[in-house]
């Protein structure tokens, strides 16, 4: 990244009498939250390719923080490929009044916002170049009536384009959570967002790997469908904790195909809402 500026780094400010207005002094680019939002906390759960079940583990982080009694909510900057809706059975259209949008409430009392929501007709494909995109999402912090909430959880596009980049400098993200496969070639994407995270010193809460095994349901055995999990050392190398391992379980795929998802019990990343 360039830091150099006007001569000298951001890194040189403290201490500069110039810093105030001194053009190396590094900008803050954060947006205010709509005047109706009261949010303590926000936790972007981000994952470096699609596919990796990203948003069943923003949706079971929400489930899990429910049924501990917080108030929360879900952002899903997935603009193009938005799924949280449905996994709650909403197919209603948002709300608004003068002073912004209203969120849409599940059946368990999750607020949701998401592009689906905004569409005529939620099978609409989203073609939009990405700064429309990441204004959207924007919208989505900024004119979003979200009340009080102990929780929000920012369900992302797979990678780190646009509508990562935007989140992380305009929303006050107060750490990431990476999601992974045990494939090999996924730890380099982790690396990736990892990475970005930390240019942008966002902390990195740490990492759920997802499909790590499947339960034979005759023999209980534990079969790794994907190959043996490297997550430990991709942690470790990283210096980042694992937050919790999930089985591919037909269970849960299953209350996301009903659209039930406000019922879903994932105890495998039960642990995982203490270290947010
Ligand atoms: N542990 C799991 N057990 C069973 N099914 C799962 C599991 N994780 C994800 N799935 C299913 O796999 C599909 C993809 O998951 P999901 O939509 O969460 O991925 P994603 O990473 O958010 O995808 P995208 O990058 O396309 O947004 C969904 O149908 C989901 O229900």
């Amino acid at each position: 990244m360039a830091e150099q500026q006007n001569g000298c780094s951001p890194s040189d400010c403290a201490g500069c009498a110039h810093a105030d207005s001194c053009g190396s002094k590094p900008q803050d680019m954060r947006e205010p939250a709509n005047p109706f939002s009261h949010v303590n906390k926000v936790i972007a759960v981000v994952s470096g390719k699609g596919g990796v079940g990203k948003s069943m583990v923003t949706a079971s982080l929400a489930r899990i923080m429910r049924e501990q009694g917080f108030s929360v909510g879900i952002l899903d900057a997935d603009i193009t490929g938005p799924s949280i809706p449905k996994m709650y059975g909403i197919h209603e259209t948002a709300k608004g009044s003068d002073e912004g949008i209203f969120p849409s409430v599940a059946k368990d009392g999750t607020k949701v916002m998401s592009v689906n929501l905004l569409l005529e007709h939620e099978s609409d494909p989203v073609i939009w170049r990405g700064p429309i995109i990441a204004g959207v999402v924007k919208q989505f912090w900024t004119d979003v009536m979200w009340g009080e909430l102990d929780y929000l959880f920012v369900d992302m596009p797979p990678g780190t384009g646009d509508v990562p980049l935007t989140v992380f400098q305009s929303l006050p993200v107060d750490g990431i959570v990476i999601v992974t496969s045990p494939q090999d070639l996924v730890q380099m994407i982790v690396d990736k967002a990892c990475n970005m995270a930390r240019q942008m010193n966002i902390p990195v809460l740490g990492i759920v790997e997802n499909y790590s095994y499947l339960v034979c349901p005759d023999c209980g055995k534990k079969i790794s469908v994907f190959g043996e999990s490297h997550i430990e050392e991709t942690a470790r190398e990283l210096g980042v904790p694992v937050l919790g391992k999930m089985p591919i379980d037909p269970k849960l795929a299953e209350s996301v195909e009903e659209e039930r998802f406000y019922e879903a019990d994932n105890q495998y990343l039960a642990d995982v809402v203490n270290k947010l």
